[in-house]
């Protein structure tokens, strides 16, 4: 189930527009999945505003499941999804209430000022990102004590992915939130952190590696790879 937070206007080749929408509706929505349905394990995305950043805070505060938090900076082609001013909102808010969190490089590097040049830097990175009290950091999807740890860009067994007009570089869009939802379903169907995290390690490995063309601009990774290849 979903709670949206922002519409945007996006394709292949960028961000058009992106529109918050009131923090009133996100609760509602949320109203409406709780007293409802329930939930096993929640991801969080793109939040566009501080005040939507403490509103979901706010309503996670109370869930009794494990919470993913991507904390979704810029998209693939450089376009700003969340305020300059949200940052310490996510940080002293949302991401002590995560059991994993997902940054990527950058987002890493805005959230904790920890530079990520090589491997070796991980680790620092991870550490930063637990001190701020999620669970798990950060993307990659590092199991805790060493688990499966992928490479950051391209140079991986099944990497290259989007493979259509000669892309080779694993660029597409969507691999964050993938793999981000894919620890949250995981851990909805009970597996524990770091099962959660290698499982969906190899997804989203799979879907980059199966990813295509789509429009004039940069594709999506593929949901569908393992129903694809049986
Ligand atoms: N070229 C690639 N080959 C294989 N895996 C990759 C590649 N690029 C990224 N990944 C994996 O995809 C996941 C998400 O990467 P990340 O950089 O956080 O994505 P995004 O920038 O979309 O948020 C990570 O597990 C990362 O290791
Ligand atoms: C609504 C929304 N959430 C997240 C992303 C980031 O995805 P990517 O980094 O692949 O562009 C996006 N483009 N749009």
């Amino acid at each position: 189930m979903s709670v949206l937070t922002a519409v945007t206007a996006q394709n292949s080749r960028g961000v058009q527009g992106a529109w918050p929408l009131p923090a009133e509706a996100v609760r509602a929505q949320f109203r409406s999945v709780m007293d409802d349905i329930g939930v096993q394990a929640v991801k969080t995305g793109m939040l566009a505003s501080a005040e939507l950043v403490e509103t979901v805070a706010e309503l996670l505060a109370d869930v009794d499941a494990p919470v993913v938090c991507d904390p979704v900076g810029i998209s693939k082609h450089g376009d700003a999804l969340l305020a300059a001013s949200a940052r310490d909102a996510l940080r002293l808010k949302l991401l002590p209430l995560a059991t994993v969190a997902t940054p990527n490089l950058d987002e890493v590097a805005w959230l904790t000022g920890v530079r990520v040049h090589g491997e070796s830097d991980l680790r620092r990175a991870a550490g930063a990102v637990l001190e701020l009290g999620a669970a798990v950091g950060p993307g990659e999807g590092r199991a805790p004590g060493g688990g499966r740890r992928g490479p950051a860009h391209g140079t991986g067994r099944r990497s290259g992915g989007c493979g259509r007009r000669g892309m080779t570089t694993g660029i597409c869009t969507g691999r964050g939130g993938t793999l981000a939802s894919a620890i949250a379903s995981g851990l909805a169907r009970g597996l524990s952190v770091p099962d959660a995290v290698a499982s969906a390690k190899e997804y989203v490995t799979g879907a980059i590696a199966a990813g295509f063309a789509l429009g004039e601009g940069i594709g999506p990774v593929d949901h569908g790879w393992r129903w694809r290849e049986g």
